[in-house]
This record gives C-alpha cells, structure tokens and sequence, in this order.
C-alpha cells in the first residue's frame, strides 16, 4: 500500500484528523477507527519505513539517529548552566515515530506520577481509577523462559500484566554476566528488588522487557501493531505519509470560542492543501512538534506571536514552556581482560555474525534489548533529605503557577519513604558524551578497549526548559531550551547518585567483572572512582545529554496552575482540538516513557470516544 498518496484527499470527509502517526497518534487513531462509522485521518510527517531492516531490527535502532530518513535531528540552545554545551535530541521521524527508533527499553511507570496528574486537576487520571487498565490495555507480556528467569533474578507477579494488548513485551536470551550480577550487587548492596515493577510501587534491580514480538524479533512500535496489515484494511482509517502539517485551521466563533475546521498540510507532491475536520483535529506530533504547531496556528504567547508576525487566536503563555526530561548522566567502566562487553559494536565480524543469527534463526543479540534496571532511592535518612530538598526549594522557588502546582506535588513524591529518586540502567556498550553532542559521538564506541555503561537519571526533576518557534516557517526547527540540572536541587541529587553508583559498581558480583585498575571514561580514563561531591556535580555537568524523555510541553493542567489541555484534552479556548502525545505530561512519570505514551494515548483515545457520546 503507498501510504503516500494524495489521491482523494481534499473530497473525503474525516469526522478526526490526526497530525502524527506516531506512538500516541496510532494508538488514537486504531481505537477511534474501531466504529466504522468513525472516519479518521493520519497525517504523518515521515515516510512508511516499516520494512526497513534499521527500523524492524531492534539492536540496530541506533543506525537511525540523526539520519533525516528517520529522525528530526533537533538540538538544544547552548546551555549555560552546563558550560554551554548543546544537547541533541533525536525524535522519530518514521510511521511509528519515536517508538520505531528507540531503544525498544518497556520500563513500568511508578504510581504515584500519576496520582499527582489528578492531584493536579486532572480528575480520572490517578493510577487505580484508570492508568493501571490501560498499563494492562496496551501490552501483551511474554515471561522469559525459566532458564533465563534463574539467570536473571527474574520475579514477577504475572497477573499484573497485560495479556492482550498490541505491543509485545518480550525479554531476551543471550544475557552476559554483567546482567547476571546486576541485580545480586544491588541486593548485596541492601537494594532488594521489593516487587513486580509492573504495580507501580517497587524499588530495586530488575531485568526489564523490550517492545519486541516475540516470534518475528521484530520491533513492536506502534506503527507495526497498532497499523498492521489488519488495521490498514480498515475503509474508515487512512493513514497519508511524507504529509507535513503547517498549522491547524481555526475559525472564531461570535461567543469567542475557537473551532478547529481542518489542517493545512504539504503532502509528498509539494503541494499544499486544507482538509477540513467534519469533527475534531487531534495534535499527537511529540513534545517539540505539537506546541510547534499550536504557535504557527495562532495559540501562545501573544508577544512571541507579534514578534513572528503571526495573530494571535488564543492568547496562552504555557504553550512550550515545562518542558522536562530525565536526562541522562552515562558513567563507562573497562572490564577485565578477556571479556568484550561492546564487541559487538566494535567488531564488523562479530557483528556480521550476530546478524547471520538474527536473519537464519532469528536468535542472538539484535533481536532482544539487552538493557538492564534499578530504582533506587537516594542515599540519605529522611532528616538529611528532607534537609537537602528543603534548603534548596527555599533557594530556588517555583517562579510559574505551572511550577507551583507541580513542584507542591514533587516535595509529596520526595517525602514518600523509598520511593526511588533516580533510574540506573546498565547497557554492555560505550555510551559516550564527551566526545560529541550528537549520535554519532554518544555511541561512537571510539575509546580502545571494553567497556560497559551505566546511565543514572532522576526520576522526579525539578529543572524545566521551554521550547517555541523559530520563526513563522513550518520548515524551522524549534528552539529547545532542555533546562537539564538548572535546578540546583537537581544537581545536589544527581551528583549523590552517582556517587552511589560508584559504591554499587564495586560491589561483588559486579566488581569482579570490572578490570582492576581499569580505565574509568566519565573520571577522564582514571582507574579511581569520583567520590567527591563538588568533582560529581562537576562531571554531571559534562556528561549529562537527552534521555529522549522530553514532555510537558503542552500540560495537561488547569488553566489557572499554567496548563495547555484540560483533562479531556481540549486545548484551552477551543472546541474541538485535542492534544494526546507525551506533552501533555504534567510531570514525567519514572522511567523510560514510552509505556508511560502508549498508555495515555489509550485512555485518551476512551476519553474522546466519552467525549462524543455526550
Ligand atoms: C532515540 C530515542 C530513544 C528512546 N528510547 C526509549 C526506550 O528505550 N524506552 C522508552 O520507553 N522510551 C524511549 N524513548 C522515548 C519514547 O519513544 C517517546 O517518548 C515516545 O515514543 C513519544 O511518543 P509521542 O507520541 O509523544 O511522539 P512520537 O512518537 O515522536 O510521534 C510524533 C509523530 O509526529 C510526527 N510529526 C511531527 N510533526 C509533524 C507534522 N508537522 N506533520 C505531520 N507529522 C508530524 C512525527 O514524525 C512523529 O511520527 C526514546 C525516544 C527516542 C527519540
């Protein structure tokens, strides 16, 4: 099927258009489509690459990063409070979007994220009244067989999972000895694993699942399982790629309210057309693309409108700013003689190998995610905590309504006794961040000799960035403000984790496994560890890049605590445009968000259907 053409376009009639297919907006349009008395429209920026090898392959996801086939290839303004480093953010430009070129990572958010969503105003959207059935509703889970379960300290509560949901969450099984220590040293460390991370509620280490079938070894993204060949045969689903949307149409009603008629869109032939919405037009272009385009439409902050010449339809000065991540801060260890963790990466025959297996047996290392993780809870009595973050908070205040409203729920998550504070993951490769701010630096694996990685993220950040138009060209990037650790609470967090890891990595097992002696490349290739506050936030400060977890650009919030979208995901002032992408996050839930995605796009594709049988 050429999901490119145009023919018939303009003359069919859409009661939803849809700007994305990527993981939300394939999630929406698949449940939307469901009556077929619903026609729906997708519109898709990128091409339909799904029987690219670079996209259905999981290990090869990084082969995608900054190729303007695949990805947007954003970056940051320089940052001051990181000695003006840029930072490079990748986002999917692919049917599927980002979860076709991800890491394929499946990390289960934690509960109380969600129970501040609602605190926040956002009725309905706390974790037992709902988030917990769509957790359930989008995924299918696949246990790893009982040999890998014993290799793995795998425990799970199976009941907890989904069992018929599109997405395949699959685990591997070729792990190495590095994931077999994993979770022992942090148990020996005194960091159980306190149960299925699936509830929402645990803390520990645990080996995770990715979002791969579990026959083919193919990627589950959204665009191969909620647009496969079943779904595309829908009549009342179209899906156009090579279709970029410019801005959504909106007209002013005479009591002031603003409908959304349509969307002008250049499609693949060049040329621009208006399609009109009989219904609705849904935003589901990601966290950078979707406050993009509600500016170019006339909805943001009037005097960023005027200066680009663009009138102002509604006046909203949150659209783009809250913007949060995680961030990502990678530490590399060389491992001892005679191991070869990132062998694969380094060796074309080894990789040649792998590939072999992958496309004959559908076996080995590219067909599996072979990441493993642990919530932890920082290292400090609730009295020197407590101390910590309210010294810094005291310092360092919220200076938006948005700020107030969330930062008033963060201090609750922090007071929560072991509730994790940061994510480690550990991944058998180089990931490097000094070299360079883009790709092709970060997973270069340009340092001679084996190394593994872990990455320390804060689960709960207080830093905020904003990102806004460019200029009135659709074709401009936006400018990206990333914000990462300008909060000093932030740093002070960041800076004892790592210190923490550090002590977890010389722990046995895992120490046995690290080369005596050996290079350590976030300590400038020293064989000592950085035990040094001041030399940890030092190095926090160079290391720290995207952990492609950008959200909250379009919150979902009330008006008057600096939101963009109500909580049935009107966009403030209008009728009928909605928002269902990872921006609408008020605060970003713990852990990799693409579950966090799928999930929410599922509950807001029930939430518009609500919304029509009114
Ligand atoms: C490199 C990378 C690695 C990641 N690794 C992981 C991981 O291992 N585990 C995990 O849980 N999460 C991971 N994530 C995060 C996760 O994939 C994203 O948070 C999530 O997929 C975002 O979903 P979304 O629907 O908000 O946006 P997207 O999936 O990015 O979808 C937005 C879509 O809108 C389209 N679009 C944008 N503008 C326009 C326009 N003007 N007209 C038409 N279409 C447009 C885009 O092309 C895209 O397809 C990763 C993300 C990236 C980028």
């Amino acid at each position: 099927m050429d999901t490119s053409s145009t023919t018939g376009l303009e003359t069919e009639t859409y009661d939803y258009i849809i700007v994305g297919g990527g993981t939300s907006g394939l999630v929406v349009a698949n449940r939307l489509s469901e009556d077929v008395s619903v026609r729906v429209l997708v519109l898709e920026a990128g091409a339909d690459s799904t029987k690219d090898p670079r996209i259905f392959i999981p290990g090869l996801a990084p082969s995608t990063y900054w190729n303007p086939d695949f990805d947007w290839k954003f970056t940051s303004t320089p940052q001051k409070q990181l000695g003006g480093r840029t930072i490079a953010h990748s986002m999917g430009k692919t049917l599927g979007g980002s979860s076709a070129i991800n890491m394929g990572m499946i990390i289960w958010p934690g509960r109380v994220t969600f129970d501040s969503w609602k605190a926040i105003g956002n009725p309905g959207w706390g974790w037992d009244e709902s988030m917990v059935k769509y957790i359930k509703k989008f995924h299918t889970y696949n246990p790893p067989s009982a040999e890998v379960q014993k290799k793995v300290s795998y425990e799970a509560d199976e009941t907890a999972h989904g069992t018929s949901g599109p997405v395949q969450v699959n685990f591997g099984t070729d792990y190495m000895p590095y994931h077999e220590a994993w979770a022992p040293t942090f148990k020996n460390m005194g960091y159980p694993l306190t149960g299925d991370p699936v509830t929402g509620l645990s803390s520990g280490a645990f080996t995770s699942g990715g979002a791969i079938d579990p026959v083919s070894k193919t990627r589950s993204h959204s665009g191969a399982v909620y647009f496969n060949e079943e779904i595309a045969k829908r009549p009342n689903l179209r899906v156009v790629t090579e279709a970029f949307v410019e801005k959504v149409l909106l007209k002013t009603e005479e009591d002031g309210s603003v409908t959304a008629t349509g969307v002008q869109v250049r499609t693949k032939d060049g040329v621009l057309r208006e399609i009109s919405t009989a219904n609705e037009v849904i935003l589901a272009a990601g966290s950078f693309k979707s406050p993009q385009i509600l500016e170019l439409s006339g909805i943001g902050n009037p005097s960023l409108l005027k200066i680009h010449g663009i009138p102002v339809v509604i006046p909203n000065i949150n659209v783009g700013e809250n913007l949060q991540d995680h961030a990502l801060i990678p530490f590399n260890w060389e491992v001892v003689d005679g191991a070869s963790a990132d062998i694969i990466a380094k060796d074309p025959s080894v990789m040649a190998a792998a590939m072999e297996a992958y496309q004959t047996a559908k076996a080995g290392p590219l067909g599996q995610n072979p990441l493993v993780s642990s919530f932890i809870h920082i290292d400090l009595s609730d009295a020197e905590r407590n101390e910590l973050v309210d010294t810094h908070l005291a310092a360092h205040p919220p200076q938006t309504p948005a700020e107030v409203a969330q930062f008033e729920q963060l201090r609750q998550i922090l007071d929560i006794p072991n509730e994790p504070t940061a994510q480690y993951t550990f991944a058998p490769m180089q990931l490097l961040s000094r070299e360079s701010p883009l790709p092709s630096g970060i997973f270069g694996m340009s340092h001679d000799g084996y190394f593994v990685t872990v990455v320390t993220a804060l689960n709960h950040p207080f830093s905020r960035g904003s990102t806004h138009i460019a200029s009135a060209n659709p074709a401009d990037k936006p400018t990206i403000d990333t914000g990462y650790l300008r909060h000093p609470l932030d740093l002070e967090l960041e800076a004892r984790h790592l210190l923490l890891l550090e002590k977890i990595m010389a722990a046995e097992p895992m120490a046995s496994l690290l080369k005596p002696g050996g290079r350590r490349i976030h300590n400038y290739d020293k064989p000592e560890p950085i035990a040094d506050l001041e030399d940890a936030k030092k190095v926090a400060r160079e290391l720290v890049v995207s952990n492609w977890h950008t959200s909250g650009s379009c919150a979902m919030q009330p008006l008057e605590k600096g939101g963009v979208v109500s909580d049935k995901l009107l966009v403030y002032g209008t009728r009928n445009l909605r928002v269902v992408d990872a921006s609408i996050f008020p605060l970003v839930p713990r852990g990799n968000i693409q579950a966090s995605v799928f999930a929410v796009a599922e509950k807001c594709a029930d939430v518009i259907k609500e919304e029509a049988g009114k």
